[in-house]
């Protein structure tokens, strides 16, 4: 089973192949899970405004890797270290105060996500 399906349209002498995705072919009930067209709406509203909120957070933490290099070549230029760990256990602490546990998992990703990158 492959998860597109393939249709055959004519027109005059030309023969056009429309590929559909899985995706196109589900029901709003598939996409979203929902049992009526009242939650339909909601969920798809909602996933719109979560999309543009996982643009927007992608683009702060593109913001900060950009930031993070400034401060690490300045440190490294200097003649320092690319780390500094106690700056990363209160960044940590930040994270874990704001979001809970999860939060420190999620600070430790960031903190991946910025070091050496100059
Ligand atoms: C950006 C710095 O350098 C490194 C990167 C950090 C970060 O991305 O937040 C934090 C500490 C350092 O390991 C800094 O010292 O502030």
């Amino acid at each position: 089973m492959t998860a597109t399906s393939t249709e055959q349209t004519t027109a005059g002498n030309s023969t056009t192949a429309e590929k559909s995705t899985a995706a196109e072919n589900s029901t709003a009930a598939e996409r979203t899970g929902a049992h009526t067209p009242e939650a339909v709406d909601v969920i798809t509203g909602a996933r719109e405004r979560i999309d543009a909120l996982d643009d927007r957070i992608i683009g702060l933490i593109q913001e900060r890797m950009a930031v993070s290099a400034v401060i690490q070549e300045a440190r490294i230029t200097s003649g320092g270290r690319r780390v500094n760990l106690s700056r990363e256990m209160e960044i940590l602490g930040h994270y874990r105060d704001a979001l809970g546990k999860p939060g420190t998992g999620l600070a430790m990703t960031l903190l991946e996500l910025c070091r050496g990158r100059v």
